[in-house]
């Protein structure tokens, strides 16, 4: 059944799913990774298609941009159409010194500054974490490709442009890897809703080095980052 922010019609969505944030990413992905990939939803030009990755099915979907959008999707594609795990597939901002753009990170973890947990459980400080099958088999993948792969924490906020300056500096003398704005409420979806999940991102730009991937080279350099995603479906 179609829901507020999905027109696809039942069976749709495979009940695996990689989620960009960014709807042409998702086109992209499908195009250049899916087998047999067709459009099922594209409200409010938020993409989704459904094909098959080495002749297993397989979905790919945008979530927009910030947690309220991505736990909508997600919530939406767990309780509607089924979809079992999820692994987002975004660009982050690096904040650990050791990063270079280009860099693909999966989040061990997820720190936030965003009420929306706080507000599931009140009076207790979660802690986001993904599915340890899924990680564990995103490491496995990489190391067997020989793709590098950081895993660590990552900092999931609301603000794209940070108005606290210390808080970078904060979190990253406490060892996180990179800066994103949906992999907290993706683990949190996951946690509730009784499903799994993973967040792996490249590096698009450097928070403290103050460098950056011009938009097109971002929207290219996310071939590595999808591989190692699904390798870790297709090994979990
Ligand atoms: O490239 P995506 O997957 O959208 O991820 C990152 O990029 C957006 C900010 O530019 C936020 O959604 C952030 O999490
Ligand atoms: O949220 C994000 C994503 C990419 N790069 C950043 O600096 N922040």
């Amino acid at each position: 059944m179609p829901t507020p922010h999905i027109a696809a019609p039942d069976g749709a969505f495979a009940p695996d799913i990689l989620l960009p944030g960014d709807p042409r990413r998702a086109t992209r992905i499908a195009e250049t990774f899916l087998d047999d990939a067709e459009l099922v939803t594209e409200v409010r030009g938020i993409l989704g298609y459904t094909g098959t990755y080495q002749g297993r099915p397989m979905s790919v979907m945008a979530t927009g941009m910030g947690m309220p959008s991505a736990t909508i999707y997600t919530t939406e594609l767990v309780r509607n159409y089924g979809v079992k795990r999820l692994v987002r597939v975004g660009t982050v901002g690096g904040i650990h010194m050791d990063l270079q753009l280009g860099d693909v990170v999966a989040a061990s973890s997820a720190h936030t500054d965003s009420e929306m947990t706080a507000r599931r459980l009140p009076g207790v400080h979660y802690s986001h974490a993904p599915s340890f099958s899924l990680l564990r088999a995103a490491a496995d993948y990489a190391d067997e490709a020989g793709a590098p792969l950081r895993v660590g924490p990552v900092l999931t906020s609301d603000a794209f442009y940070q108005p606290d300056e210390t808080l970078v500096p904060r979190l990253a003398a406490y060892g996180t890897l990179a800066v994103e704005m949906e992999a907290a409420g993706l683990y949190a979806v996951a946690a509730a809703e009784g499903v799994e999940a993973l967040m792996v991102g490249t590096v698009s730009d450097h928070v403290v080095k103050g460098e950056f991937l011009e938009a097109d080279e971002r929207e290219k350099t996310f071939a590595a980052m999808v591989s190692v995603a699904l390798g870790a479906l297709t090994r979990a």
